[in-house]
């Protein structure tokens, strides 16, 4: 494949963007070489500048779920673009999204919408401390929940595993709110509660971890945090940015059946465009401005073009076996990609739910962060490239979840499998 336009590309941006990039992800560090630079996407592919064409399982990490440039959300941007960019004033788009999302994930009886997963996470932490009058929150190691400073903090030494900064520019005092613990582990996840339960304002977890791969929660697991978090009076946070209308019509709390009291969401609901929300039961959202004394806004929040992409693409994704399709469909991959690492002699497994999934090279089944990180990351980066020279693009790092879309049909699936049997080969 020839990349020269790229390549020039990458040049000039990275005296002028930090890594030449505007996401750290998308400049393939951790698989090494230089990212190609898209020129147009349409349906399952993306045509880069030199002309090459990739099928996409990035998926712009999650929103593409009906595939790039689908006809539907294209007409709707461009009918709302004929109405005006941004107003800077209510407009009914929003009413009809906060209609969509509640009617469609009942544990939100009232969403406040805002530009991206990382607003919509670090809002709802805000929200958990101020309507709980409590301060310390839990994450999970390997979960990611955007940017925002009390989420980039990885367990310290100590017993009750008090958070240290992952980035210079965190505060330590803040980190130190921050615990950290290990998913798909109920022992350490009770142990955490009976020592600091009282403490503790929200747990924020990824239902289905998709930053660390794909790792799915063990049988019970959800349940077990969902009773710890009732038990010592702490706020259940799902965060369903990634998972949200891609695991389920209702996300992963309809798909394990869990309640949670806060839910965020990316993504999807903004079918390509900038768009993060968060919801959940009436009077803890109430306490947000200007309803209650909870402050949080955004210039661009709910913008009426967004909103018009996000509305087209929610109702596409509301057809009748859409997520069974997708499911199949996701299904067919990874038996095929298992099969030909099979007909290579390479150990892989495969991790999904619904149209999410996860390739590790190894030969366990892999339920734990530690389990993801002792894979083959090296034969992983090998498999990238191969797959990359043969036009199939995956994620550009061993810690991220691949995604479908309803593009990706069966032919498709095919290919991606027949471009596999080579590239396990590479290995
Ligand atoms: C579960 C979850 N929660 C929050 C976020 C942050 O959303 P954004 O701020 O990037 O819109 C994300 C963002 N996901 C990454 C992919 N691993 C976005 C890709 C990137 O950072 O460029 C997420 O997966």
């Amino acid at each position: 494949m020839n990349h020269d336009r790229s390549h020039a590309l990458f040049s000039r941006a990275q005296q002028l963007l930090p890594g030449g990039v505007n996401s750290p992800v998308r400049a393939f560090k951790s698989v090494g070489g230089e990212p190609f630079f898209v020129q147009r996407a349409d349906g399952p592919y993306l045509y880069d500048v030199d002309g090459n064409r990739h099928i996409d399982y990035v998926g712009s990490w999650g929103p593409m779920i009906v595939g790039h440039n689908h006809p539907a959300v294209r007409a709707a941007v461009e009918k709302a673009i004929g109405d005006g960019l941004s107003f800077g004033a209510p407009c009914p788009a929003e009413v009809t999204m906060a209609e969509t999302i509640t009617r469609l994930v009942p544990s939100c009886e009232m969403v406040r919408m805002v530009n991206s997963g990382t607003e919509a996470t670090l809002s709802a932490i805000r929200l958990a401390r101020g309507a709980t009058g409590r301060q310390r929150i839990v994450k999970f190691e390997g979960c990611y929940h955007g940017h925002g400073d009390s989420f980039l903090v990885k367990a310290g030494s100590g017993m009750l595993t008090l958070g240290v900064p992952t980035s210079p520019g965190v505060p330590a005092g803040l980190s130190e709110l921050t615990a950290t613990l290990s998913y798909n582990d109920f022992e350490g996840a009770t142990r955490l509660f009976e020592e600091i339960g009282h403490e503790i304002a929200a747990l924020i977890i990824e239902p289905v971890v998709g930053n660390a791969n794909c790792i799915p929660p063990r049988e019970g697991y959800l349940q077990h945090l969902r009773e710890l978090c009732t038990k010592h009076g702490a706020l259940l946070i799902f965060d369903e940015v990634m998972t949200g209308f891609r695991v389920a019509l209702g996300g992963a709390q309809a798909h394990y059946g869990i309640t949670p009291d806060l839910t965020t969401f990316g993504k999807i609901i903004g079918g390509g465009m900038p768009v993060g929300a968060y919801g959940g039961r009436r009077e803890l959202m109430l306490q947000i401005a200007p309803a209650g004394p909870i402050y949080q806004a955004g210039t661009l929040s709910g913008n009426p073009v967004a909103m018009a992409a996000g509305l087209a693409m929610l109702e596409l994704v509301q057809a009748p076996g859409f997520h069974e399709r997708l499911s199949e469909a996701t299904a067919s991959l990874c038996e095929g990609l298992e099969s030909a690492a099979r007909e290579a002699g390479v150990p892989v497994t495969t991790n999904r739910v619904g149209a999410m999934f996860g390739l590790f090279f190894t030969d366990q089944k892999v339920e734990t962060y530690a389990q993801a990180t002792a894979c083959d990351i090296a034969a992983f980066n090998r498999f990238f490239h191969a797959m990359l020279e043969r036009g199939v693009f995956l994620a550009p790092s061993a810690y991220e979840a691949g995604f479908l879309s309803s593009a990706h049909d069966a032919a498709v699936i095919a290919a991606t499998i027949e471009a596999a049997r080579g590239a396990f080969g590479a290995v």
